[in-house]
């Protein structure tokens, strides 16, 4: 079983990308949905979270009540710290419900899952997917996307852009990058063009499901990422070369007046 990485920066287009893989019946793994699911009052992640935040991140601040996700929202996206704890609680949560379904995907013996994890190179999932999948568009367009999207004052908005690191570092990580910077039929397109490519043959499909060359397979992509580097290092790196750059458009933080390079227009 081949598992591909779809990851971006916030509004950048992963759930749209993530429709039209699915439109062409290939399993997906949302892990938004997911880190929806384990904060759930019945979930052992809510009573972490309560203890550790208080009653003031839920609904009519009551104990019981779901999350009052725009107030946790603003604590988390405002205070680095704060989303480090908050981090800490939920993404372990989440990994093993992804580790759960990818089990379950290849026990049926499916050839290609896509995992959409928006903080895929900031995480630790990167070591577990053959190929990494990045949507690009400009911090510009992020801040119009999220601001139609979800209502929220340019304020707020920044503040979830600036949590993330910056989008146009995690494209020199990518094995396909997908710029979303035009319509949404060219959107469309783009994603069918690198799913095209990424399809597993039968041959590997059947191979992969037998578990000795399952493990060999899991250990080769082990090994292939390791060799690539870990991200967070290039990240890093990258960070602090355009610091020492003087050339603040691909690692400050963005603001209102901030300028992007001008992306290619193609899906590569
Ligand atoms: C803070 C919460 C309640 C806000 O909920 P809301 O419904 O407004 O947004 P939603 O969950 O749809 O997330 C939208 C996007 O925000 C970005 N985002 C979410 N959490 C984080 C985070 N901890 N750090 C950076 N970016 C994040 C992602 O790009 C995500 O796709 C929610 O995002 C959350 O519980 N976040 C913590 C869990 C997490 O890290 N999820 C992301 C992947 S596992
Ligand atoms: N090419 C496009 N043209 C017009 N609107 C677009 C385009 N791409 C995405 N959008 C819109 O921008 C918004 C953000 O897109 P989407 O929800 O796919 O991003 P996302 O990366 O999944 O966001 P998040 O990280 O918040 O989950 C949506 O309202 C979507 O319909």
């Amino acid at each position: 079983m081949k598992v591909v990485g779809l990851t971006g920066g916030i509004a950048s287009g992963k759930s749209t990308v993530a429709k039209t893989i699915q439109s062409l019946n290939i399993p997906l793994i949302d892990c938004d949905l997911l880190a929806r699911l384990v904060v759930e009052p019945t979930h052992a992640c809510y009573r972490k979270l309560v203890k550790q935040f208080g009653t003031v991140i839920l609904q009519n601040q009551q104990d019981g009540q779901p999350l009052d996700r725009y107030k946790f929202g603003t604590i988390i996206f405002s205070d680095a710290a704060q989303r480090r704890i908050a981090n800490g609680i939920i993404h372990p949560a989440v990994r093993d419900e992804i580790l759960k379904r990818l089990f379950k995907y290849w026990i049926r013996g499916t050839s290609l899952v896509v995992v959409d994890v928006p903080l895929l190179l900031e995480g630790e999932l990167w070591r577990i997917v053959s190929e990494v999948i990045v949507v690009y568009c400009p911090p510009e367009v992020q801040l119009e996307r999220i601001k139609t999207r979800d209502g929220l004052s340019e304020e707020d908005a920044l503040a979830r852009i600036n949590a993330q690191r910056a989008l146009i570092e995690k494209v020199d990580y990518a094995d396909h990058v997908i710029y979303n910077t035009s319509d949404l039929e060219s959107l469309n397109n783009a994603t069918l063009k690198v799913m095209d490519t990424i399809k597993p043959s039968p041959f590997w499909t059947v191979l992969a499901w037998f578990p000795p060359f399952t493990v060999l397979l899991v250990g080769w992509v082990i090994v292939k990422r390791h060799l690539k580097g870990d991200p967070r290092k290039t990240l890093d790196s990258k960070k602090k070369k355009n610091d020492d750059d003087h050339h603040p458009k691909t690692a400050e933080p963005v603001s209102t007046s901030s300028s992007t390079p001008a992306p290619p227009t193609h899906a590569s």
